[in-house]
């Protein structure tokens, strides 16, 4: 395991989004484990894989800040629909509503679907942002519980029978897409083990190049952040834990 160490920013992290109710999903799931400030600004997004979209919604938003950021894009992904709305269930939701969105799988037997969310973290303007993603699987059913979130109300999580609308939120934020990503990318729930629980995928590849990335960025101290994550790959790191 590698030795523990602080990375010093020169400026606190912004999380830049224009959603309120992600913003306050980050601030009930960070807690006080790490000091952030928000900014809300809705960034223009790509067409195309929401890693992509994520990582330029990054590299916009460091620019914008001139300063480390922390974004992130949600998908809400149909199985049957081979992972369409995708990132653009903010524009399905808009235009077709909750029971347009049902609708789409009248056709299908399978309602299954899984919620996405990829956080980029980039450490400055010039450094390539670095993506956690985490997904939650689960299926679309007709709408249950309050309508103050996009599209939880429509979306059962498996071993639930309540929607996401229904559960208490720390509930959902125990298991939510928003949370895995973050446990990923920021080391913020770990299970008795010391390892990250999250069901999602990081890649040697893309932590050297966040390393790389942040050391670029690195000045003075005002903001020391420890970042453990785990391999998902077996072979690359069992059970393994880099903090950086
Ligand atoms: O029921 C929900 N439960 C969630 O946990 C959740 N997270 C996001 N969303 C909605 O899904 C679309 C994502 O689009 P999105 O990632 O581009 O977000 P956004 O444009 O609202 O904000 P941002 O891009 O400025 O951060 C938007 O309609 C969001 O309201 C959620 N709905
Ligand atoms: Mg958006």
């Amino acid at each position: 395991m590698a030795a523990a160490r602080g990375l010093v920013l020169s400026r606190p992290v912004t999380f830049v989004t224009g959603n309120a109710k992600k913003l306050e999903e980050v601030r009930a799931i960070l807690g006080n484990s790490i000091p952030f400030q928000s900014l809300k600004l809705d960034l223009p997004e790509l067409q195309g894989e929401p890693e992509d979209i994520s990582k330029e919604k990054a590299r916009m938003a460091a620019v914008q800040v001139n300063g480390p950021v922390l974004v992130e894009d949600t998908c809400l992904c149909f199985n049957a629909l081979k992972g369409l709305p995708g990132p653009y269930i903010k524009w399905f939701l808009q235009k077709l509503g909750h029971e347009g969105l049902n609708n789409l799988l009248m056709a299908y037997d399978d309602k299954s679907a899984y919620a996405l969310c990829v956080f980029s973290f980039a450490a400055g303007s010039n450094s390539e942002p670095i993506t956690f993603s985490g997904k939650t699987p689960g299926k679309i059913v007709p709408p249950r519980g309050p309508n103050d979130f996009g599209w939880d109300p429509i979306f059962e999580p498996d071993g639930y029978d309540q929607t996401y609308a229904q559960m208490p939120k720390e509930e959902k934020n125990k298991i939510s897409h928003r949370s895995k990503s973050l446990a990923l990318g920021l080391g913020f729930a770990t299970d008795q083990d010391g390892g990250v629980v999250a069901d999602a995928t990081v890649t040697r590849e893309r932590l050297v190049g966040f390393i790389r990335g942040v050391k670029n960025d690195c000045c003075s101290s005002s903001l020391s952040i420890r970042v453990v994550t785990k391999f998902s790959h077996r072979s690359l790191c069992p059970k393994n834990r880099l903090i950086l």
